[in-house]
């Protein structure tokens, strides 16, 4: 025996001997054949003959068959007649049917009288005028140029199963006309399989080997006994298939929420915490936006009933705001020019973003301070891929002498490069802001700019009634959109979803894939 042969012969697994030996009784086996004979399920039979034919021992031959049979329906049509051809022979008794008529025909429900006439007129089997059909010389002599009619439909019916090769070339043509119509036929595509040896398998049969059983799984016994010292194992197959399990792990949109935190943490940021609830004063009017900004509409912000209202913070503090608001105060500025009402502050929202967070603690007046902010906002937004009515922004302020826009821009640009993102700086306004900054990164599948957060160093106007005057940067930053980007989802609403097709594949852990 050649060097080569044996070597090949010593690398093959038991599956593969015993289908080459069944091969060698019986070169026409099906695979569910050999799967009977070798007691081995079909799918070990279909993966050993894989495994032979890469190793050149066998061709594996794939036919796909068509088979076609009779749905109730087609059946019902053959033995009744289809509904046009039924119609037909009226119409050769009458010549001409009215609508009215058609309506009456025994046997023919109002669905298939409207059906028929697009059939008789395709057929050319009658002409449709003025709501009157009326029979054509074609129809006359019942000639069916597509060649389906209920002679086929019976042939189908005695061959049940018919497949492909059966057909003649009329019947094919009637068939596929048949097929074009509903609920007609029912067509079944099987694919079988089978196995040719190869020569080289040939001589390898010819030089004979034994297929020894070998043991997966020792018994007590056979410890006790020492008769494992004799055993032949099986080999470790590092290609058997295995089941896909699914661990338990943290929702994708938490661990990109605990990076985040990790994040800021490492960058010397404390974290800070707010309420859902807030008063419209510390949402909006600490933040020198207006009392009728659109914002504040309801259309765009949750009011709360109960509570009600929110008490504010001391007088002074309120009045300072006030003042800002309608003439501008101590800060030089113009203000906006009305009258401020203390019944709107009082209002309850359930918060519109985080950065009522950062006019408190500023108020506090515990400066130097940098903290961040993680938290659910509200807005009543209509839902779309990018939109939804409840997030998560992080918020940041950091508040110094000599704190500046390159700080709050470097600080922006450290952190979203710490997530793997990429992103661009635009001009934006906010009320309470100057200068102002949006952040947005690219939407390769949507072929567009997406907002991720805005950003900008307090005005005036909003640190000077808090008794502030150091500078402060400030950014709030949504959190769904980078989690939606991080894991590939063209619509945000996935992040929410019960459907846990694509949390169960999403990796354990970043960058490890186990596929
Ligand atoms: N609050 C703004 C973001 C922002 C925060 C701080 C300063 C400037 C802008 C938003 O929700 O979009």
């Amino acid at each position: 025996m050649s060097e080569n042969i044996n070597k090949i012969i010593n690398e093959l697994h038991i599956y593969e001997k015993k289908l080459l030996k069944e091969l060698e009784i019986n070169e026409n086996a099906t695979p569910e054949e050999i799967a009977e004979h070798t007691g081995l399920n079909i799918k070990s039979v279909m993966s050993a003959a894989g495994s032979l034919s890469s190793k050149g021992l066998i061709t594996v031959k794939k036919d796909l068959q068509e088979k076609f049979s009779l749905t109730d329906n087609g059946k019902k049509y053959a033995e009744i007649g289809l509904p046009e051809r039924r119609i037909l022979k009226v119409l050769q008794d009458r010549k001409q049917l009215a609508m009215k008529d058609l309506a009456s025909l025994e046997n023919l429900d109002k669905k298939e009288v409207n059906i028929s006439i697009g059939w008789l007129i395709r057929k050319s089997w009658a002409k449709m005028d003025k709501g009157v059909l009326s029979i054509t010389d074609v129809g006359e002599s019942s000639r069916d140029k597509l060649g389906e009619d209920e002679s086929l439909l019976n042939t189908l019916i005695e061959k049940v199963n018919l497949s492909k090769e059966q057909l003649d070339e009329d019947m094919a043509k009637g068939l596929s006309a048949l097929k074009d119509r509903k609920n007609l036929i029912a067509e079944e595509k099987i694919t079988h399989h089978s196995f040719k040896l190869n020569d080289l398998a040939k001589e390898i049969l010819d030089s004979g080997f034994t297929i020894e059983e070998e043991a997966t799984q020792l018994t007590h016994q056979q410890l006790k006994e020492g008769s494992w010292k004799d055993l032949k194992y099986r080999p470790y197959d590092i290609n058997a298939e295995y089941p896909i399990f699914f661990p338990g792990k943290e929702h994708p949109l938490r661990r990109i929420i605990q990076e985040i935190r990790e994040i800021f943490l490492n960058m010397g940021f404390t974290e800070d915490k707010g309420d859902y609830l807030e008063s419209a004063f510390w949402n909006f009017d600490s933040l020198f936006q207006p009392q009728d900004h659109a914002a504040r509409e309801m259309q765009d912000t949750f009011y709360i009933k109960n509570p009600l209202t929110c008490d504010l913070p001391d007088d002074e503090l309120v009045e300072n705001v006030a003042r800002t608001h309608e003439n501008g105060g101590n800060t030089g500025s113009e203000g906006w020019d009305y009258t401020w009402d203390v019944d709107i502050a009082r209002q309850s929202v359930l918060r519109t973003h985080t950065t009522g967070i950062s006019t408190q603690r500023l108020a506090e007046g515990n400066l130097p301070i940098k903290m961040f902010s993680i938290g659910r906002v509200f807005r009543r937004e209509t839902f779309d891929y990018k939109h939804l009515p409840e997030f998560h922004q992080v918020e940041g302020l950091v508040a110094a002498p000599g704190i500046n826009y390159q700080n709050l821009l470097g600080t922006l640009k450290e952190f979203y490069k710490k997530l793997g993102f990429e992103v661009r700086f635009r001009p934006a306004y906010f009320p309470y802001t100057y200068l102002s900054t949006e952040c947005e990164i690219y939407l390769e599948e949507k072929e567009s700019w997406i907002e991720l957060g805005g950003c900008g160093m307090f005005r005036p106007e909003v640190l000077e009634p808090l008794g502030i005057n150091t500078p402060a940067l400030a950014f709030g930053l949504g959190i769904e959109r980078l989690a939606m980007i991080r894991y590939d989802l063209s619509d945000i609403r996935m992040l929410y979803k019960s459907d846990i097709s694509w949390l169960r594949e999403v990796p354990l852990e970043e960058g490890i894939d186990f596929d």
